[in-house]
């Protein structure tokens, strides 16, 4: 039955109103004095299913907020305009949303889940600081849980934080785009730079395994310029990717539900912000852990359905058919025979390269990644990044092969949502295919899915931005001095500001028209100038400080003077769409790694630092230093670090024997005195697994697509059900890691802390 619907139209809210009670064919004429009547075809997300009725799709812009369902049986219902909109405008600007899901979902999902986590979170932590030696009311464990986490804990956590709304979405809009190689190069682009990290993070123990965050290693090297400079990458880095982050997620809620996108935008860091701030950054990883179980089990779902389960597809037979059939009717250009299933793409190979530049930007400017480096433990930091990456691949390629082709495929059938530009570049390709495949299900499950990813990447991003408030701002320039007990509250409190920070900000992108497709393209752009300077700030002695001011700031600069001038040349001027055309794009993201790299080195080589590790091999943590400082001025304050809590005034609170206990056996002691790292072992674990690194990413990156790109070739039938099977398998194996590996590490602790819990010895 056709209830009533609300439209935005060219930012306005006006009404139009359908006939209640008729069905679709009793109103197939306007009841009122208006033009002609619109035609909504039948949708299963948001949006843009409007067609007029002499057939014509309306124009891009369309945006709907709500629409009742019309009943199963029909594929489009006829409404008229309200009186109160203006004729002329609404013929060609009228956009409408047709959600699946009445707005309560949306709503529930948001804020009721939410709610949930923050609440078994605040549990977790009152398990963990009541049972375990471990309080979040220490600096050291807030902001670097101890530095004591086990692999799997951190894989998950990698993982997790590394599975943003982009991640799903935008993976699947890339096959939907270019075809297979898409959500290939998706996930090539993420896999490289954070299996990367596996080389830098032994480093980062060598080096430095007293930092918490990035830009302090900075300042010891580089001094207050050094400092800043990464400081600002850092916050720039971590301001796009919450937004972004933000932006997906309201995207698909208010498209799948009708909720307010900017409702959204400000609710869901809501719950998010209340559970990091009371466990920091161990909650951020137990829930990154929970988060990724569903994750990994909803996408598995998604891909059985999609070819083994569905009437519609079924089989990679059959989507192969379908995707050959489209081919011939909506081929892309630029892909060998306009071929969904070729690695031969020209926009593919650009792709590639943007992607992996976008990654490695991302990952070294995003204190996120130095906080779990910092806070595993190092025996097995460089395991947990490696395994971390590979697990990871599975998540972006599985929604490129399974939702983002299966968008395409289905493109071709008559009731499956037409969509526009601004849906696909909204991230709305997979979310379609979800929706329509499993129906409601599809959609609630969709909802889940998103709100999980968005809200464990979410987390890090606020514990990464609080980390850098608390110790590079507040302590590093505000209060010197500054206790442990001082850190924590400051953090809590960055994190409370970067949730309003990052709602506003994405709530800025949205109201200028930037989707998430958009700030993808800017990402590497303004982040990928970092990639260098920061890198070499733990691996290469010589760095200077010229060398990585003039490569982080500089670079950046350059970065986006390169991209606004090449938009101007090949669009003829400088708009939201002429600055993320793929080429324009591409430019920028190779100005900002080339310019941060070569002023970084160039500048290092002429005048070299020869900077003595020793520095920062001995800086001093929260709590010795400050110790130290207020023992200058004769006050007695006692800390622990990584063992132990500390009382609100700063004063030492004795772990009591229970919690020693619990601690015996099966909580590897937090090591933080580089006197306790063994060398050797690091240095062999660097070339272990900085080895191991370069074969795969040689693997993934050269031995398997180029061969593929290079020959004429489209995949038969079999090669597609060869690929299915792969895809399959990988996403075991990264359930394996995430899932079971955590919870058998943690086998013994978890039993005495369940003991304890009810009363037992
Ligand atoms: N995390 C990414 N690159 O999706």
């Amino acid at each position: 039955m056709i209830i009533s619907s609300t439209f935005v139209i060219l930012g306005d809210s006006r009404s139009i109103s359908t006939v209640a009670g008729r069905s679709p064919r009793e109103i197939s004429s306007p009841v009122h004095d208006h033009e002609a009547p619109y035609t909504f075809k039948r949708t299963l997300c948001s949006l843009s299913a409007i067609t007029r009725s002499n057939g014509n799709i309306s124009p891009p812009g369309v945006r709907t907020s709500s629409f009742a369902d019309n009943g199963p049986e029909s594929e489009s219902c006829i409404v008229e305009l309200h009186p109160s909109a203006s004729r002329s405008r609404c013929v060609d600007t009228m956009v409408a949303v047709v959600s699946p899901l009445p707005q309560g979902v949306g709503y529930a999902v948001v804020l009721g889940l939410g709610i949930l986590f923050a609440v078994m979170m605040n549990g977790i932590t009152w398990l963990q600081s009541r049972y375990s030696q471990y309080s979040p009311n220490s600096a050291n464990e807030f902001t670097a849980a101890s530095r004591s986490l086990k692999t799997g804990i951190v894989i998950a956590g990698i993982l997790s934080s590394w599975t943003w709304s982009l991640t799903l979405l935008q993976s699947a809009t890339q096959s939907y785009n270019m075809g297979i190689s898409g959500g290939y190069w998706y996930a090539v682009g993420g896999m490289v730079q954070v299996a990367i990290f596996s080389v830098i993070a032994s480093k980062v123990k060598m080096n430095a395994n007293r930092a918490t965050t990035f830009p302090e290693v900075a300042y010891i090297r580089f001094g207050t310029a050094g400092h800043l400079a990464f400081l600002w990458c850092g916050f720039v880095c971590n301001a796009i990717v919450s937004a972004c982050i933000l932006l997906g997620g309201s995207a698909v809620v208010s498209a799948l539900t009708g909720m307010n996108p900017y409702a959204a935008l400000f609710l869901i860091p809501l719950g998010v912000s209340i559970y990091v701030a009371t466990g920091g950054l161990r909650a951020t990883f137990i829930s990154d852990a929970t988060h990724t179980f569903f994750l990994l089990g909803i996408l598995l779902c998604f891909s059985f359905v999609t070819y083994a389960r569905s009437s519609v597809i079924g089989s990679p037979a059959k989507m192969w058919e379908l995707l050959t059939e489209i081919a011939k009717t909506t081929p892309v250009e630029g892909n060998y025979h306009g071929s969904y299933l070729t690695f031969r793409s020209r926009p593919g190979a650009i792709f590639a390269v943007q992607s992996i530049i976008t990654g490695f930007g991302l990952v070294n400017c995003d204190q996120g990644y130095w906080s779990r480096a910092i806070a595993s433990n190092p025996k097995t930091t460089a395991k947990a990044y490696f395994y971390g990456g590979f697990a990871w691949f599975s998540i972006p390629f599985a929604c490129g092969t399974a939702l983002g082709l299966g968008a395409r495929a289905l493109s071709s059938r008559p009731d499956f949502p037409v969509l526009t530009s601004q849906d696909v570049g909204a991230g709305l390709a997979g979310v379609a295919t979800a929706s329509y495949l499993l129906g409601t299900a599809g959609s609630v499950l969709m909802l889940i899915l998103v709100f999980l990813s968005v809200t464990s990447s979410l987390s890090a991003e606020m514990i990464a931005v609080s980390t850098l408030l608390s110790y590079d701002v507040y302590r590093q320039y505000i209060k010197p001095t500054a206790t442990s007990h001082e850190i924590v509250k400051v953090s809590r409190y960055a994190i409370f500001f970067w949730a309003v920070f990052s709602g506003g900000l994405a709530a800025i992108f949205q109201a200028v028209g930037i989707g998430l497709g958009w700030l993808f393209y800017f990402l590497g752009v303004a982040t990928a100038s970092g990639v260098f300077p920061i890198a070499l700030t733990f691996l290469w002695k010589d760095l200077s400080r010229a060398g990585a001011v003039a490569g982080s700031l500089g670079g950046m600069a350059i970065a986006l003077i390169v991209w606004l001038a090449t938009a101007k040349g090949l669009g003829g001027e400088i708009t939201v769409d002429t600055l993320s055309l793929q080429w324009v794009s591409f430019a920028g993201n190779a100005a900002a790694i080339c310019s941060g790299g070569i002023l970084s080195i160039g500048l290092s080589l002429w005048r070299p630092a020869n900077f003595d590790w020793a520095k920062t091999r001995n800086m001093a943590v929260v709590g010795e230093e400050t110790a130290a400082r207020l023992a200058a001025d004769d006050v007695s304050v006692s800390e622990t670090n990584g063992s132990g809590s500390e009382g609100k005034d700063g004063s030492e609170v004795k772990v009591d024997e229970e919690k020693e206990r619990t601690m015996e056996g099966d909580v590897e002691s937090a090591v933080v005195n580089s006197e306790g790292l063994d060398y050797a072992i690091l240095n062999r674990r660097h070339k272990i697994y900085g080895g191991s690194f370069l074969i795969l990413a040689i693997i993934i990156t050269f031995v398997i697509p180029v061969p593929l790109g290079a020959a004429p070739y489209i995949f038969s039938k079999h090669f597609l059900t060869g690929v299915v099977v792969v895809m399959f398998l990988w996403l075991f194996f990264a359930a394996f890691l995430v899932v079971v590996l955590p919870v058998w590490e943690s086998r013994q602790a978890l039993w005495r802390i369940a003991r304890l819990a009810v009363g037992r010895k």
